[in-house]
């Protein structure tokens, strides 16, 4: 595990920029002022204690005439994987669990009413090796897998959403994908909502493992707004966002794996773009940490054989739909991130920009040309 990755960009800013300046370049950087979010000491404590980073941020709207206000509270969590990636599969997948159970415990602590986990969070992310064996082992059922169970458990006892994504096993065909299961406050299955781009870039090797996701671009509906999963390379389709969007989603969770020779410098851009286009929220998050594989494996480039695939740089952040942001979590540790969240800021800033009017209104000129017309 590399020890001198760089930590942050918000920790470089502060400790070298004047405070005088520091809130110009942090306004033209990150645009209106988030607020901190005044978290529980409790909570504190207990995530010091359990060596991961807290932080807390909320997002404003005007008050409104004739809508109260629609606060929610996401959390987003970001992690490196327990155990190393040759020991017993079950035992891996249980120190992920416990992790991530003591991490959720803090979440509740804050009062977070949605928590969403990094992709394939039970697992390394092991198809940089090609190799099925014994990675596909990881899979599980998104119905009744021991991950999911393990979540409507986290469900019911906090009274939280909770976005697993998993790397599911279909059990009917044996297929496999990979997928988020959105398990309601109250413990059930509201249903899944599987990645729908499949990336060949880099080590990314994802296609020797799963197909492209068949559940479109699912909305479900919460007691704490309409959200929607939009796993990792998804981020890189702006149709992708759009789509869910126009389904009616609030708030836009994208679930990544993703290392800093690679994509780095689109992260801080893409799901913030999103959430400005489309008038919405959104959460981007993150793995860390650099993950070991016993089998050297090659990139297909020309250079060495090598055992790991990069560092996975965290950096999980939302995105809020009058184009601020949250500061980032850090590039190395363990993170949770809490934001409150007024969803009435979605329909002001659409009233003030209309952006989806004009997006609405060329879907329907573009199928008016190809002789379709449609129900949006
Ligand atoms: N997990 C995944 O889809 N990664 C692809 C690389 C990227 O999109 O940054």
């Amino acid at each position: 595990m590399s020890t001198c990755e760089f930590e942050s960009l918000e920790k470089t800013l502060e400790t070298h920029i004047p405070e005088e300046e520091l809130k110009e370049v942090k306004r033209i950087l990150y645009g209106r002022e988030t607020m901190p979010l005044d978290l529980p000491s409790c909570a504190q404590e207990a995530a010091s204690k359990r060596d991961f980073e807290l932080k807390g941020y909320r997002f404003e709207a005007a008050e409104e005439q004739l809508r109260p206000p629609r606060r929610t509270r996401v959390g987003l969590i970001q992690n490196r994987i327990v155990l190393p990636t040759d020991a017993p599969i079950m035992d891996q997948i249980n120190a992920m669990h416990s992790r991530i159970g003591e991490m959720v415990e803090v979440a509740a602590m804050c009062g977070v009413n949605i928590v969403c986990f990094q992709e394939t969070w039970t697992m390394p992310f092991a198809f940089c090796t090609r190799e099925k064996d014994p990675w596909t082992q990881f899979a599980e059922s998104a119905q009744d897998g021991h991950t999911t169970r393990f979540c409507q458990e986290l469900a019911r006892k906090y009274n939280m959403v909770v976005i697993s994504p998993i790397l599911e096993r279909e059990e009917l065909h044996s297929t496999m994908w990979n997928t988020a299961v959105v398990i309601s406050n109250s413990g059930n299955v509201l249903g899944i909502s599987r990645k729908n781009h499949i990336p060949r870039v880099g080590d990314f090797n994802e296609s020797t493992y799963y197909m492209e996701g068949d559940t479109g671009h699912t909305v479900f509906q919460t007691q704490f707004g309409k959200i929607a999963v939009n796993i990792c390379y998804g981020r890189h389709h702006p149709l992708n966002w759009f789509m869910y969007s126009m389904n009616g989603a609030e708030i836009i969770f994208n679930p990544s794996a993703t290392v800093g020779a690679l994509s780095e410098p689109m992260w801080p851009i893409e799901a913030r773009n999103a959430a400005i286009a489309n008038h919405c929220f959104t959460c981007a998050i993150n793995r860390v940490g650099t993950e070991h594989f016993k089998s050297e494996f090659t990139s297909g480039d020309g250079k060495k054989a090598h055992h790991d695939f990069g560092h996975f740089y965290g950096s999980s952040y939302v995105a809020a739909p009058d184009g601020s942001r949250t500061p980032g979590l850090s590039r190395t540790r363990d993170g949770l991130l809490v934001v409150e969240m007024d969803l009435n800021l979605n329909r002001q800033i659409s009233d003030k920009w209309s952006f989806k009017v004009n997006g609405h209104a060329f879907i329907y000129c573009e199928l008016k040309v190809i002789g379709k017309t449609c129900s949006c």
